[in-house]
């Protein structure tokens, strides 16, 4: 099996070839359509969406050759919402991005894409013994979505941008003596989110994610953006454009805490 990509030969319209859920009923990214959103009082009312993260002692990144990832070691908990009283540990988290600012994001509002979008990826630790064993449960994943476009520097960001450098090629992998509070990753404004059900955005595009994807974005400079575009993937192309475009929404509802 040629290993999925986004390039034309194994990218998102050829990956349904191996994994036949591609096509499938709860598949992510989708476009968001902000008027078809469905104000739901009591994820906002009856308990908030609530974070408690602990700053990583270390900050350990991996060139996976699809994206650049952190992965966590510290006991971070997401909560609340549309998780209810269940507590999703923090496992990583990810971005996805354009070769160009008009371009990268996978979930798109009304029809617009920013530049980037991170993922932070949590499990369900209240009802399952581990990542990996979560990771195909209807209610296994949750990932918080936030858009990136281009404006200032995250100073928070700057650990991971300022060492794409050394993590150029697929498999490279470093260990940054440095502290990441994830919080600081979140845009100010995390009572505001679009949620839905949905899958994970890459192959085995298992249909375990409950989406929150913020309404407000984050920026991140010109600088930062173009460190993400410099990373090699694990063909030896420039990583850019990794980002499936939106699957169709079928018979979902896209629920929303704001008015
Ligand atoms: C099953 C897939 C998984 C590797 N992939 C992921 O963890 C992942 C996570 C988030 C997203 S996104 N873009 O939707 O946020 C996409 C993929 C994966 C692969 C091999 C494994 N062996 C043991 C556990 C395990 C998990
Ligand atoms: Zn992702």
């Amino acid at each position: 099996m040629a290993h999925w990509g986004y390039m034309t030969t194994n990218g998102p319209s050829t990956w349904g070839k191996d994994f036949p859920i591609a096509n499938g009923e709860r598949q992510s990214p989708i476009d968001i359509v902000t008027t078809a959103a469905e104000y739901d009082s009591d994820v906002l009312g009856s308990n908030a969406l609530s974070t408690n993260y602990t700053p990583e002692s270390e900050v350990k990144l991996v060139n996976n050759g699809h994206s650049i990832m952190c992965q966590i070691t510290k006991k971070g908990v997401l909560t609340g919402g549309p998780l209810g009283k269940d507590e999703y540990r923090l496992e990583q988290f990810h971005l996805h991005w354009g070769a160009e600012d008009n371009r990268g994001s996978e979930h798109t509002v009304d029809g617009k894409m920013y530049a980037s979008e991170l993922h932070l990826v949590h499990w369900n630790a209240s009802k399952y013994s581990s990542f990996a064993d979560a990771v195909q449960k209807p209610d296994g994943l949750a990932v918080l979505g936030i858009f990136i476009t281009p404006g200032v520097a995250c100073n928070q960001f700057k650990v991971i941008s300022d060492n794409c450098g050394k993590l150029k090629t697929s498999g490279a992998e470093m260990t940054v003596d440095t502290t990441l509070d994830p919080t600081l990753l979140l845009p100010s404004n995390t009572s505001d989110y679009w949620t839905y059900l949905g899958s994970l955005t890459t192959p085995p595009l298992f249909e375990s994610v409950t989406w929150i994807v913020f309404k407000e974005p984050v920026e991140y400079s010109k600088e930062q953006l173009l460190a993400l575009r410099n990373l090699v993937d694990s063909d030896g192309n420039h990583m850019q454009d990794n980002y499936r475009p939106p699957a169709a929404l079928k018979q979902r509802k896209v629920k929303k805490t704001f008015t």
